[in-house]
């Protein structure tokens, strides 16, 4: 992991409507890092989210104040939003297959990004399949209905889809919702060899998956950042904060 801020998030508010729902939240994500977003429901973790690649703007009467940069630039500075969301793959919580093969899936992206070249293409495709760990279950079906595989695989397609736009962040909102524990397992094991080239948001409820993957973990209690440090602090009899330890020891949540 580099000490280079790859995210700087400044006073960030959000409201929908009039409900508050980001209380000025101040954190920044070293580059090559995984951090760990957990919290109860309804602490904004998801809208989180939403504000780094700005799909909040779709939210119709969500307000955003402060700021976010990436890479040391202002993300609202930025014009072509389309060009912000293609660097920051987003894995939802259950999967988004597109009604077509999984080779289309994968190679969508691409294609719209302008790639026509066949052996460009399947060479792309082949690479992200691989990095999600789906490569060798499905390279002989590739032209087989996406939408058709089981849960655990959709889910691994959606992160080969996420990559295929060869983002540098990668934000994961409780990829393990709809999947059974095997699934969950290997693809915990992508994401510890993706942390290598790539800046990882993993906003999940299991604490103990935070345990495992995150370098550093961030407390989110009803909007509120409570705490954040590195995993083993949060995780210890002494965090900082009482709720921090309440929290991850299962009394509320
Ligand atoms: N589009 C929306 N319009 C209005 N309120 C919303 C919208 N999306 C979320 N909220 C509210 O914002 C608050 C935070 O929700 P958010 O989904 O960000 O939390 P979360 O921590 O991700 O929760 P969960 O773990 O249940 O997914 C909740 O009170 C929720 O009801």
């Amino acid at each position: 992991m580099s000490t280079r801020p790859k995210i700087e998030v400044e006073n960030l508010r959000l409201w929908y409507g009039t409900k508050p729902v980001l209380h000025g939240l101040t954190f920044s994500v070293q580059e090559g890092e995984i951090l760990a977003v957990i919290g109860p429901a309804q602490s904004g973790k998801s809208s989180l989210l939403k504000c780094l690649n700005r799909t909040i703007e779709l939210v119709p009467g969500a307000r955003v104040e402060g700021s976010i940069r990436i890479d040391g630039r202002d993300i609202r500075q930025i014009r072509d939003v389309h060009a912000l969301r293609r660097r920051i793959g987003m894995v939802t919580p259950l999967p988004v297959g597109l009604p077509m093969s999984i080779y289309d899936n994968v190679a969508f992206a691409p294609r719209c990004a302008g790639i026509t070249d066949r052996r460009e293409l399947d060479a792309r495709v082949e690479e992200c399949l691989r990095q999600a760990a789906l490569w060798d279950e499905v390279k002989d079906r590739l032209h087989m209905l996406g939408t058709k595989l089981p849960g655990g695989q959709q889910q691994r397609l959606t992160i080969a889809r996420a990559l295929s736009h060869k983002p540098d962040i990668l934000c994961l909102d409780e990829f393990s919702i709809a999947i059974d524990p095997v699934t969950t397992m290997r693809i915990e094991e992508v994401l510890r060899e993706l942390r290598s080239r790539m800046t990882i948001i993993l906003v999940t409820n299991l604490t103990q998956q935070a345990r495992r993957l995150a370098d550093r973990t961030l407390f989110l209690w009803k909007g509120e950042l409570v705490e954040l440090d590195r995993t083993e602090v949060i995780f210890s009899e002494h965090p900082r904060d009482r709720r921090t330890h309440e929290y991850v020891r299962g009394f509320f949540g």
